[in-house]
C-alpha cells in the first residue's frame, strides 16, 4: 500500500479542481437552455469560465471546500488504520498546498485547526466488500448548499403545496419544496439527494449516499425512477434559475433512495448540492494502492466553449443591452441611488472582506480601518504567502449573506458602508437599511472562486487574522470585479420577488399525481 497516500492526494486535488464528467454535461445541458443576455445566462457563463480556470490553474472551483468525507470499500483484511492516517495526511498536504481551505473550526472556540483535521473531520466510513480492489470516493460538499438541506417528517403541511401525506405523493411534495426554500442561496442550479426512510441519521446519510450516483444513471426502482424523472421535469418550472436570479434551469439532479423506517416515523430527508458538485471517485489496487482507473469520467471532454459563442452571438442580436456601471470605493450615497435592480457593476480599487465572525466582531468593537464609503465581501478566501512573504489569493467567490442578516444594517449604518457583495441576498431588515442609509447589496456568482481570484490585483493587509484565514478581514485591491445589483436603495429586491413567483408558481404542484 505504498502508493495509497499519494493515490488520496491526487484524488483530492482532482476533487477540489476538476468537476467531473457526469457534472460538467449536466452544466452544458442548462447552458444550451438558457436564452442569451439574461441574467442567468450570463452567471452560466461565469460558471463555465470558473470550470475552465480551476482546470487551468489547478486550483480549488469554490473556495469552500467543504467538509471532505470519504466512503471506501475494502477487501476484507485491508489495514483500515493505517488507510485512515495516509488519508488525514494526505488532506493536511492538501490543505497546506492550498488545494483545500482551511476549514476545520472548533465549534466553541472558534479556532480553526489550519490544516483540515480535527475531531470529526474529515469523514471517513469504511465499508468491507467481496471484490479484490478498493473503490474510493470524496465529496466536498459546501457549508452552503450544505445549510440547504432539509428533512421533512410526514405528514407535513407544506408552504403552497398542502398536505404531505405518508405516501409516495407526500414524499414528491416534500422534494418539490426542498428544491423551493433553497432558493439561489445553495448556488443554483443544484443537484439533490433524497433518501426516503430511516431515523433522521440514516436517512440524511442514505440522501448523502444518493450524492455519490452519476448524474446519468438511471433508478432501477420502478417509482423512484418516475419520481426523480417527474422532479427533474418539474422542478425546473419553479423559475428560481442559476443563483436565483430567475431562468429555465433550477435543478440539475435528482437521485432518489429508498430504506426501511419503523412505523411511527416517516422522514424524507434531502441533501442539497451546488452546481460545484466536487465528488470523484478511484478504483484502487489493493496490494499497492495506486491508482487502476478514474470513476464518473466516462464520454468526451465537455466543450463549453461553443455553446459561448452561440450566446455570444444571439447576444450581438439583441437590442436592449444591460446597464453597466463602474464603481470604485470610497463611494457616495448620490452614486449608490443611481442604481437600480438588475444593473451590472464593474468594481475596481479596494475591497474588504467579512463574513461570520467580523460581522459579529463589529456590532460591538470599532473596525480595523475606516470603512466610510467602503465595500464589504462576504467572502473566505483561499490565501497563499509567496516566497516573499506576500499573501496571493488563490480562490475567492462569495458566501451567503443571508447569515449577515441580524447585523448587516446596523454595520453598514454604524461605518458608513455603502456596498455589500454576497450571493443569495438578503432579507427585509437589511433591504429597509439599504433605503434608509443608501446602500447596495451586490449579487456575485456563488463558486465562481477562480473567476473573482483572477480580478484580486493585490492583498494590500489583513486585520483580525485570528478569526483564521477564511474569517479574518482582508483589505483587497480589484479590477474588473463583476457583479448583480439585486437589492437596491429603493426598496427592490429581486430576491423578493423570485421568492414571491416560485411560491406561486410551486402552488401549481398541489393536486395529487402519484396515487
Ligand atoms: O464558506 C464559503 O466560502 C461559502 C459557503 O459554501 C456558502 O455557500 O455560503
Ligand atoms: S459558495 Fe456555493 S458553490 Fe461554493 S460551496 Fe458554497 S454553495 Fe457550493
Amino acid at each position: 500500500m505504498e502508493k495509497f497516500q499519494e493515490s488520496m492526494y491526487k484524488l483530492i486535488v482532482e476533487t477540489s479542481t476538476k468537476l467531473p464528467k457526469d457534472v460538467r454535461r449536466a452544466i452544458l445541458a442548462a447552458k444550451l437552455k438558457e436564452n442569451a443576455g439574461t441574467r442567468a445566462a450570463m452567471s452560466l457563463d461565469t460558471i463555465t469560465d470558473n470550470i475552465l480556470k480551476a482546470d487551468e490553474n489547478v486550483s480549488p472551483i469554490c473556495q469552500d471546500t467543504g467538509l471532505p468525507t470519504f466512503k471506501i470499500k475494502v477487501p476484507v483484511g485491508a489495514n483500515q488504520i493505517k488507510m485512515k492516517k495516509a488519508i488525514r495526511q494526505a488532506i493536511a498536504d492538501a490543505t497546506k498546498d492550498t488545494k483545500l481551505r482551511p476549514n476545520s473550526v472548533d465549534s466553541i472556540t472558534g479556532d480553526n485547526s489550519g490544516d483540515n483535521l480535527g475531531d470529526g473531520t474529515p469523514v471517513i466510513k469504511f465499508e468491507q466488500w467481496e471484490e479484490d480492489y478498493i473503490d474510493a470516493r470524496l465529496i466536498l460538499k459546501g457549508g452552503g448548499c450544505e445549510n440547504k438541506n432539509i428533512q421533512y417528517s410526514l405528514p407535513a403541511e407544506l408552504e403552497g403545496l398542502g398536505r404531505a401525506g405518508r405516501d409516495l405523493d407526500g414524499i414528491r411534495k416534500c422534494i418539490m419544496h426542498s428544491v423551493y426554500q433553497a432558493q439561489g442561496q445553495g448556488c443554483s442550479a443544484g443537484f439533490i439527494g433524497v433518501g426516503i426512510g430511516g431515523d433522521r441519521t440514516s436517512g440524511y446519510e442514505l440522501a448523502k449516499e444518493m450524492l455519490f450516483r452519476s448524474v446519468d444513471d438511471v433508478n432501477p426502482n420502478e417509482n423512484l425512477r418516475k419520481l426523480e424523472e417527474y422532479v427533474m421535469d418539474n422542478a425546473n418550472k419553479l423559475g428560481i434559475g442559476t443563483m436565483g436570479f430567475g431562468g429555465e434551469t433550477t435543478l440539475l439532479g435528482c437521485k432518489i433512495g429508498v430504506i426501511n423506517r419503523i412505523p411511527a416515523s416517516f422522514f424524507v430527508s434531502v441533501a442539497y448540492n451546488c452546481w460545484a458538485y466536487r465528488r470523484l471517485g478511484v478504483k484502487l489496487n489493493a496490494e499497492t494502492g495506486e491508482i487502476q482507473e478514474w470513476l464518473y469520467q466516462e464520454g468526451e471532454e465537455i466543450d463549453f466553449a461553443k455553446a459561448d459563442k452561440e450566446a455570444a452571438a444571439a447576444l450581438e442580436q439583441q437590442e436592449e443591452k444591460t446597464r453597466s456601471i463602474t464603481l470604485e470605493a470610497p463611494i457616495t450615497e448620490e452614486q449608490i441611488r443611481e442604481l437600480k435592480v438588475g444593473d451590472v457593476v464593474t468594481i475596481n480599487g479596494m475591497m474588504h472582506t467579512g463574513r461570520d465572525a467580523i460581522h459579529k466582531h463589529l456590532m460591538d468593537n470599532p473596525a480595523p480601518i475606516d470603512l466610510n464609503g467602503q465595500i464589504i465581501y462576504h467572502c473566505g478566501p483561499v490565501m497563499a504567502k509567496d516566497a516573499e512573504g506576500n499573501w496571493e489569493v488563490k480562490a475567492a467567490g462569495p458566501t451567503t449573506s443571508i447569515r449577515e442578516e441580524p447585523y448587516q444594517g446596523d454595520i453598514m449604518k454604524k461605518f458608513g458602508i455603502r456596498a455589500v457583495i454576497g450571493k443569495g441576498g438578503m432579507g427585509p431588515k437589511t433591504l429597509a437599511a439599504l433605503k434608509d442609509h443608501g446602500g447596495v447589496y451586490l449579487n456575485a456568482i456563488g463558486g465562481a472562486a477562480q473567476y473573482y481570484a483572477e480580478c484580486m490585483e493585490k492583498v494590500e493587509g489583513v486585520d483580525l487574522m485570528e478569526f483564521g484565514i477564511p474569517e479574518a478581514m482582508w483589505h483587497i485591491r480589484v479590477n474588473g470585479f463583476t457583479a448583480v445589483v439585486t437589492m437596491d436603495s429603493h426598496g427592490n429586491s429581486l430576491h423578493e420577488h423570485v421568492e414571491k413567483s416560485s411560491l406561486q408558481k410551486l402552488e401549481q404542484f398541489k393536486d395529487p399525481v402519484f396515487k
